[in-house]
């Protein structure tokens, strides 16, 4: 394997892209599902805009760096990642907050039914949303549904209005077919809208092609826009002129310089907006986009499906490693950018290998989720983290008397 690796990485049409990036050295870091990495162009373009467009042209930043527009020429940059035509995507607020001004747009287009279908085990916080919007209107007007995974299709009926899924499942990294499932969620009239914050910048997406309504995604996972960085929505311009959002601040309004006392939404995709953009947040995403922007999405897919396969197979050579348990599809192609583990000790052993430089994540109960980020990882680290995680594997009972198993706050 010594060798394939190494031809792996002399082969790797993206390797050069890890420059890109800044990364601490001594440290594999395999959480860029949560977190991506900061790349060179983000550090640079965040103290331009500190220095000279705030601490020298102060409010003149608006105009002359076109502030005002940065939501929209962000989101344009994401599109081609969603297979998205311009237009139909915004930067703004996260995935919580945009995915209450998409239910409560999408239940008022569907009068007659207010079940709103989602899965269990899905992120948290896209049910809990559901939950707020029903406390809200109430259940005659917003009833959530979640049932397992396996029985969604046979929950598409006449009375969902709304059908709201994570593409690449959190835990577990399972991919849904989304044009299977949009495709049979429309032909009972359902509005389908996609959680992507596992899938932008990781999996080629077909987001125009699928007819998706509407999607939501994250800036900081594998789209490197950091901690807390801006989401973003896509909604498809055939909506454009059937919808409004509840949350109608000024930057959302037409002409919001006019300031006019009554609400009027502006023409497309900005109606999405409702706040003042966060400028320094969003041209640190701004700026990281451009590692993409020569980036075949296909490619980087290919990357990070061998990569995985690797850990697999490097995995397998070791005896010692046969406890962790694949939770995550055996089947590449059924999975994201990520492999999850379940162990009774996973705690214990997701904090051995931070303190050894290798960088995965704990989820409760007892998962260890290792993320690929094909851009700025190599072969070799997937081999040096296997190698890691060999040792602390055969120290375990060392690690079971230092670290207790214990919830993450991460
Ligand atoms: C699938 C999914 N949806 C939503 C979120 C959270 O979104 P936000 O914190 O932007 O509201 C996350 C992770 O934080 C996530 O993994
Ligand atoms: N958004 C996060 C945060 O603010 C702190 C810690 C982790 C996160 C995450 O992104 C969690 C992530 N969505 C997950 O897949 O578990």
């Amino acid at each position: 394997m010594q060798n394939t690796v190494q031809q792996l990485d002399d082969n790797d049409p993206l390797a050069h892209k890890r420059n890109a990036f800044v990364l601490p050295e001594n440290m594999i870091y395999l959480d860029g599902n949560s977190l991506g990495a900061l790349t060179r162009r983000s550090s640079e373009r965040v103290q331009e805009v500190v220095r000279q467009q705030w601490g020298q042209d102060l409010i003149g930043g608006w105009n002359l760096h076109d502030w005002i527009n940065l939501p929209q020429l962000t989101g344009e940059k994401i599109a081609p990642l969603l297979g998205a035509k311009s237009g139909q995507v915004i930067v703004c607020d996260s995935i919580s907050v945009n995915l209450f001004k998409l239910l409560t747009t999408a239940l008022s287009m569907q009068p007659g039914r207010v079940r709103v279908l989602s899965e269990q085990g899905n992120f948290p916080t896209d049910l809990y949303m559901v939950q707020g919007v029903q406390t809200l209107l109430g259940e005659q007007r917003c009833e959530l549904r979640s049932v397992a995974s396996e029985q969604l299709e046979q929950e598409f009926t006449e009375d969902v209005a709304v059908l709201l899924l994570t593409h690449v499942n959190f835990r577990s990294g399972h991919i849904h077919d989304m044009q299977r499932l949009t495709r049979l969620a429309h032909e009972k009239g359902i509005l389908v809208i996609w959680d992507l914050a596992h899938s932008a910048g990781a999996v080629p997406l077909t987001l125009d092609l699928c007819k998706v309504d509407f999607a939501v995604g994250c800036g900081y996972k594998y789209l490197n826009g950091g901690p807390g960085a801006p989401a973003f929505i896509y909604a498809a311009e055939k909506h454009h002129s059937a919808v409004q959002q509840p949350l109608s601040g000024w930057m959302g309004h037409a002409n919001p310089f006019a300031f006019t006392e009554d609400y009027q939404p502006a023409l497309g995709i900005k109606q999405f907006l409702t706040g003042t953009p966060s400028i320094l947040a969003l041209a640190a995403l701004d700026a990281a986009l451009d590692v993409f922007a020569d980036v075949d999405m296909h490619q980087l897919r290919d990357k990070s499906i061998t990569m995985t396969e690797v850990f697999l197979a490097l995995k397998d050579q070791h005896a010692e490693l046969s406890e962790l348990q694949l939770i995550s599809p055996m089947d590449s192609q059924c999975r994201g950018s990520q492999l999850s583990f379940s162990h009774p000790q996973a705690y214990a052993i997701c904090q051995a290998l931070i303190t050894k430089g290798v960088v995965p994540d704990f989820r409760a109960p007892d998962i260890i989720r290792f993320g690929f980020a094909p851009l700025y990882l190599s072969f070799a680290n997937i081999q040096q983290a296997i190698e890691v995680l060999c040792s602390i594997m055969q120290e375990q009972s060392f690690l079971q008397s230092r670290f207790q198993q214990k919830r993450a706050v991460t």
